[in-house]
């Protein structure tokens, strides 16, 4: 299979069943480019969660081809996988912080799991609590912090090792509107710096928050594709129009 060019994700007629119930997605093609900024929309049900698993590599489909970095992410053999799955930072509906680990510690997971030493990773996951606004809540565990302060700890632990692309599975889901918004502001700004986001959410009022946003939306498992622009290199200026 050939990487549409540029891309650095792409589905092919990909279809996902559990176990031998119907599919839940049918022939699901698109092409994710460096740097864009996603939605992923589509009314509870309609297969958001699984899609997004297929997409940081849970799971796999049961037909069709994945190719990500340039890897076919189908045939690659499964000590290959952990090496791909580290470029995609995850966000997931629940948070899944480890209850037991200060703020500090979740968020430094990800760069210790790596091999980095303590000396060397105290700064970074000092700035990264900083850019989210909790470097004040740097000791605290999980359960003394509210769902806002949850989510951000989630996110900084999913970027702190710049992937290149975030996923994120309703990350406004159990958020006031306001912290919504800021959410989404953290989400632009790592935008900016280069990262792919894909953004899961049932909110459509939340797709106007980001102008540049390419939209996929999702109909019981089948793909529609409203702003044009996922088989082809999205050019900034003519998204969202
Ligand atoms: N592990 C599973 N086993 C069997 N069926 C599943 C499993 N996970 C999801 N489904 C089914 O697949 C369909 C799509 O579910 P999915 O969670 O992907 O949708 P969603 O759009 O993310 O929904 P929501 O917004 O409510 O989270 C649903 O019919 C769901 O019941």
């Amino acid at each position: 299979m050939s990487d549409a060019e540029g891309s650095i994700v792409q589905f092919t007629n990909v279809g996902l069943r559990y176990g031998s119930d119907r599919e839940v997605l049918s022939d699901i093609s698109f092409t994710l480019y460096p740097g864009s900024f996603y939605f992923l929309t589509g009314a509870s049900g309609a297969g958001k969660t699984s899609l997004l698993r297929l997409l940081y590599l849970a799971q796999r489909p049961s037909r069709g081809m994945i190719s990500m970095f340039g890897e076919d992410a189908i045939t690659l053999p499964r000590e290959e996988l952990p090496a791909l799955r580290r470029r995609i930072g995850v966000v997931f509906q629940d948070f899944r912080l480890v209850e037991h680990l200060s703020t500090f510690d979740n968020v430094a997971l990800p760069l210790r799991l790596a091999g980095m030493s303590e000396g060397k990773l105290a700064k970074p996951v000092d700035d990264m609590l900083n850019w989210v606004g909790l470097g004040h809540r740097a000791d605290a565990k999980p359960a003394t912090l509210s769902g806002g302060e949850q989510q951000r700890v989630a996110i900084a632990r999913a970027v702190i090792a710049r992937p290149r692309i975030l996923v994120a599975d309703e990350p406004t889901g159990n958020v006031d509107p306001e912290m919504a918004v800021k959410l989404l502001r953290l989400f632009e700004a790592l935008n900016r710096l280069g990262t792919t986001v894909v953004v899961a959410t049932h909110d459509v009022h939340l797709l106007r928050k980001v102008p540049d946003s390419l939209i996929m939306r999702l109909d019981k498992g089948t793909l529609s594709d409203p702003t044009g622009a996922l088989r082809y290199p999205p050019r900034r200026e003519a998204v969202g129009a």
